[in-house]
C-alpha cells in the first residue's frame, strides 16, 4: 500500500486523513507531522495514525502532502529540501502556491502536483482539482488522482486555472454554509424555533444538492420548477435580485481568486 504523510494536520489535513481512513486506507499506511503536540496527540487518539518528524515522513512516505497555511510554507520547504529527490512525490494543497515555488526550493527533479481540495473530504464528497508541475509525469498524476478519488471527485485542470478553482470549489463549501446560516436566521425572523428552521433548511439543501448532482437539468430549470406564477418563490427571487445577490456572488468569488493570486505572488523569487 502507498504510504501517505500529511505535513500539517489542521482542518484540511485532518479531513484528508479521516477521508482516507473511511476510504479503506489502514492507519499504519498514514503518517502526519504537526507543529502542536497537543493537536498531534488528539489526532492519534481519534484516528490511530502516527505523528512523526518530517525526516521520518520523508523517509517512509511515498507521497508527502503539504497541508500547512501558505504563510507557513517557508520552514516546511527548508526542512524538506535536503530530504527529497526525484523518487519522492510532493502534493501541495496550499491555496495560491504554484508548483514552481516547490521546484525552485527543492532538489532538481522532485515531482510536485498542485491540488485544490475542499472540506467535504470529511464525508467522502470532496471536489479536488489536480495540476502537474514541471517534473510530475502522467504516472504521478494517476497516483494523486487515485488517492483523492477515495475521498470524492477529481478533475485535472491546467495550473493557470487553480486560483479560480480555489475561489470556486476550494472556498465553495463556505458560501453554502453562509447561505444556510442566513436562511436559518430568516426562519428565526419568521418565528420558527431554531432547531426546526435548521432541519427545514439543511434537508432542503441536501435535497437540492442531490437534484443538482443526479438530475440532468440545468440549475435554472430546477429553480423555475419551484417558481410558480404569482406564487411565493418569485417574491423571494425579486428581493434577491433587488439586493444584488448574484452580483455579490460574482464579486465575492472574484475577490477570493485575487487573494489566491496574491498568496502566490508573496512567494515569488
Ligand atoms: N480549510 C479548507 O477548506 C481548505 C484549505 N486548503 C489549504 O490547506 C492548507 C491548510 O489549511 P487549513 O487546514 O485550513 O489550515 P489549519 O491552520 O487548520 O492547518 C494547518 C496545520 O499545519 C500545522 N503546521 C504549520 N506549520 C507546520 C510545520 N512546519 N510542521 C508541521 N505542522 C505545521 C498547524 O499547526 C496546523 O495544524 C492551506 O494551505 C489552505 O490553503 C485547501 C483547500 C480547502
Ligand atoms: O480560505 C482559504 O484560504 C482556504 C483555501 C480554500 C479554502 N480555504
Amino acid at each position: 500500500m502507498t504510504v501517505i504523510a500529511v505535513l500539517g494536520a489542521g482542518k484540511i489535513g485532518e479531513a484528508l486523513l479521516s477521508g482516507l481512513l473511511h476510504g479503506g486506507h489502514e492507519p499504519g499506511d498514514l503518517l502526519f507531522t504537526e507543529r502542536y503536540p497537543a493537536r498531534a496527540e488528539e489526532l492519534t487518539t481519534r484516528y490511530g495514525v502516527r505523528a512523526v518528524e518530517v525526516e521520518e515522513a520523508a523517509k517512509h512516505a511515498d507521497v508527502l502532502v503539504v497541508a500547512v497555511k501558505p504563510q507557513d510554507i517557508d520552514p516546511v520547504l527548508d526542512e524538506l529540501a535536503p530530504l527529497l529527490g526525484p523518487s519522492s512525490l510532493v502534493v501541495s494543497l496550499c491555496a495560491g502556491l504554484p508548483t514552481s515555488l516547490y521546484e525552485r526550493r527543492l532538489a532538481s527533479g522532485v515531482p510536485v502536483v498542485r491540488v485544490m481540495p475542499n472540506t467535504p473530504m470529511l464525508v467522502n464528497e470532496a471536489m479536488s482539482a489536480i495540476s502537474a508541475g514541471r517534473y510530475a509525469t502522467r504516472e504521478h498524476l494517476a497516483v494523486v488522482r487515485d488517492l483523492l478519488s477515495h475521498v470524492g471527485q477529481v478533475v485535472e485542470v491546467p495550473e493557470g486555472q487553480q486560483d479560480a478553482v480555489t475561489a470556486l470549489s476550494g472556498s465553495g463549501p463556505a458560501y453554502f454554509f453562509y447561505l444556510v446560516e442566513a436562511m436559518i436566521d430568516a426562519g428565526i425572523l419568521l418565528g420558527l424555533p431554531r432547531t426546526l428552521a435548521g432541519q427545514l433548511i439543511i434537508q432542503s439543501a441536501v435535497g437540492a444538492a442531490k437534484m443538482l448532482a443526479e438530475s440532468e437539468e440545468h440549475p435554472v430549470l430546477l429553480r423555475e420548477a419551484v417558481t410558480s406564477p404569482a406564487g411565493t418563490t418569485i417574491n423571494a427571487i425579486r428581493e434577491l435580485e433587488k439586493h444584488g445577490v448574484r452580483a455579490a456572488l460574482l464579486a465575492a468569488i472574484e475577490a477570493a481568486r485575487d487573494r489566491s493570486v496574491e498568496l502566490g505572488k508573496a512567494h515569488e523569487a
